[in-house]
């Protein structure tokens, strides 16, 4: 009998051991473009959950860890709910996400500031490699849920994108996502 289950369809994770955590709007300051906005929404809507199957220690070399997320549609104002996005502590360290339900899009980022992204969609498999940071933003009106797999060596960096952000934003123009650039960016 394995330690885990994965329920297919839902992309869930259920057995001894698999954490989960949830964000809601008001853990999420400065993360969006527009704080005003976020401010002055309730502050104890779900934006997104998190579980993750750590078998062996963080940071312990060799291992692997599993997770499953779940971000929920809405914007603050034009830009899409998303994760806050990492680099991970031991930058040159990979993940796989793969895409069970819902429409999104993973954003990506290298060290320079350079950000694109990749569209997700049931079944879209993304290999993230090191020194990559990267978010994911629901640009559906549906949730989106998808499966992750990286090593227990990695981390996470929340800092570097406390301060200066991605390079790019994910807002929905003329109706339709776009990867917009930050001012600063363009200069
Ligand atoms: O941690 P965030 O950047 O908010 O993203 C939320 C989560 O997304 C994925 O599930 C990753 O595998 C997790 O490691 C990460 O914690």
């Amino acid at each position: 009998m394995p330690t885990i289950q994965l329920e297919i369809t839902s992309g869930k994770l259920a057995g001894e051991g698999v954490i989960t955590a949830q964000k809601k709007l008001s853990q999420l300051e400065n993360v969006f473009q527009d704080e005003a906005t976020r401010k002055s929404m309730d502050q104890d809507q779900l934006i997104y959950e998190v579980q993750a199957y750590m078998p062996v220690e963080e940071g312990k070399e060799g291992g692997l860890y599993f997770g499953n997320s779940t971000i929920f549609p809405g914007k603050v104002n034009n830009e899409y709910f998303m994760t806050r996005g990492h680099f991970h502590t031991k930058l040159d360290t990979a993940e796989y996400y793969w895409c069970i339900q819902g429409k999104g899009a993973l954003i990506l980022m290298d060290e320079e500031g350079k950000t694109w992204l990749e569209e997700m969609t049931p079944g879209s498999v993304h290999y993230i490699p090191g020194k990559i940071a990267h978010r994911v933003a629901n640009t559906g009106d549906e949730k989106l849920v998808f499966n992750a797999c990286w090593p227990s060596e990695a981390g996470h960096d929340y800092a570097t994108i406390e301060k200066d952000g991605f390079g790019a934003r994910l807002m929905e123009v003329d109706g339709k996502p776009q990867l917009v650039q930050n001012k600063k960016e363009m200069v």
